[in-house]
């Protein structure tokens, strides 16, 4: 089954409080930061602690993400004890090129061949925050095998642009288009950006209400409390599931009497809706709304 990544928590790479406990929220996959949340002088440490952490810590289901430095900082250091410790996925940050993709996945590599990982095991995501990034987002989403996704990172985006936030996103809307653009050709994921402002529940809801009907697959979260409101917006309704599994019950029927043509209810069912009502009938199974593989 195709992993789920509804939400995707950063964990400050130097906070043991939040590495010890981050499992317990129930996010799709956490991202430990080595970049912007750590400070240049604790680059060493956060490292070290992130290591750590993933070689000890049973993080159960939830996939593991690094967000690491570029190349020309930190980030070859990085790759290395990260592949180490058994990081699902590296997250490259500010990703401009293809060309900055191939040069990672190259440096994994050899990391991989180094430690006796296995070849292609360790997963690439981009976080694309610019301009430039946003512009080759379609390239860059073809780089490697190893990406499983491109996200948006708004903050330094709007920085880029020379804006800012504004709570109806139109200042994104361009960007997100891209980026999702982008990933469904390349057949990855999209991921949208975090929402810095934790207390604002209410703008939260309404931007993942949004990103949920623009198509992406999930969010970036920087707190737990924004981890169930992101589940309930993106769980399916249970009129969307009882129509999803008509659908299916179709198909099996169709299926069954050797037939090309679905109908559910005297109507023709064609091919993208089948499409559909299978994604909705993987994302209440993975929303605990039905059992894996059920109907209903
Ligand atoms: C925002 C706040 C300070 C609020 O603090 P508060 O103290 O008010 O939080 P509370 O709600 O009170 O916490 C209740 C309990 O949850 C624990 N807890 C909180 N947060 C947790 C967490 N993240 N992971 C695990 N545990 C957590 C906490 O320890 C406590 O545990 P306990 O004491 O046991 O009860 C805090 O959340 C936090 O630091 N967040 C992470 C911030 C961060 O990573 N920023 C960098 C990534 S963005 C970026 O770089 C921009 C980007 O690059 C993005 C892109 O590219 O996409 C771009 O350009 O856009
Ligand atoms: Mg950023």
């Amino acid at each position: 089954m195709q992993r789920l990544r509804k939400t995707m928590m950063f964990l400050p790479g130097m906070n043991p409080a939040m590495l010890r406990d981050a499992g317990i929220y129930g996010a799709d996959a956490l991202m430990f930061d080595l970049e912007d949340a750590v400070s240049p002088a604790q680059k060493d440490a956060a490292r070290f602690l992130v290591h750590e952490a993933l070689r000890t810590i049973d993080y159960g289901s939830a996939e593991t993400v690094v967000r690491i430095n570029e190349l020309e900082t930190h980030g070859r250091q990085d790759i290395f004890a990260m592949v180490d410790a058994g990081a699902q996925v590296i997250r490259l940050p500010k990703t401009e090129t293809p060309q900055d993709i191939i040069d990672v996945a190259q440096v994994i590599s050899a990391a991989e061949a180094r430690l006796g990982k296995p070849a292609g095991g360790t997963k690439m995501m981009a976080a694309i925050e610019s301009a430039e990034g946003v512009l080759n987002a379609r390239e860059i989403a073809k780089a490697s095998d190893r990406l499983v996704g491109i996200a948006l990172g708004a903050e330094d985006y709007v920085t880029n642009l020379q804006t800012k936030r504004y709570p109806d996103g139109q200042e994104l809307a361009f960007g997100r288009a891209m980026i999702l653009h982008a990933a469904r050709a390349a057949g990855i994921d999209a991921i949208d950006t975090v929402y810095s402002d934790v207390e604002n529940e209410a703008g939260f809801r309404a931007e993942v209400a949004l990103i949920k009907e623009l198509g992406f697959n999930g969010k970036s979260v920087i707190n737990p409390r924004q981890i169930p409101i992101v589940k309930e917006i993106f769980a399916p309704t249970q009129v969307e599931i009882y129509q999803a599994s008509r659908v299916i019950k179709g198909l099996e029927e169709a299926k069954a009497k050797g037939s090309g043509v679905i109908s559910v209810d005297g109507k023709m069912v064609d091919k993208p809706i089948v499409e559909r009502a299978q994604r909705v009938m993987q994302l209440a199974a993975a929303s605990g709304l039905i059992k894996q593989g059920g109907n209903n």
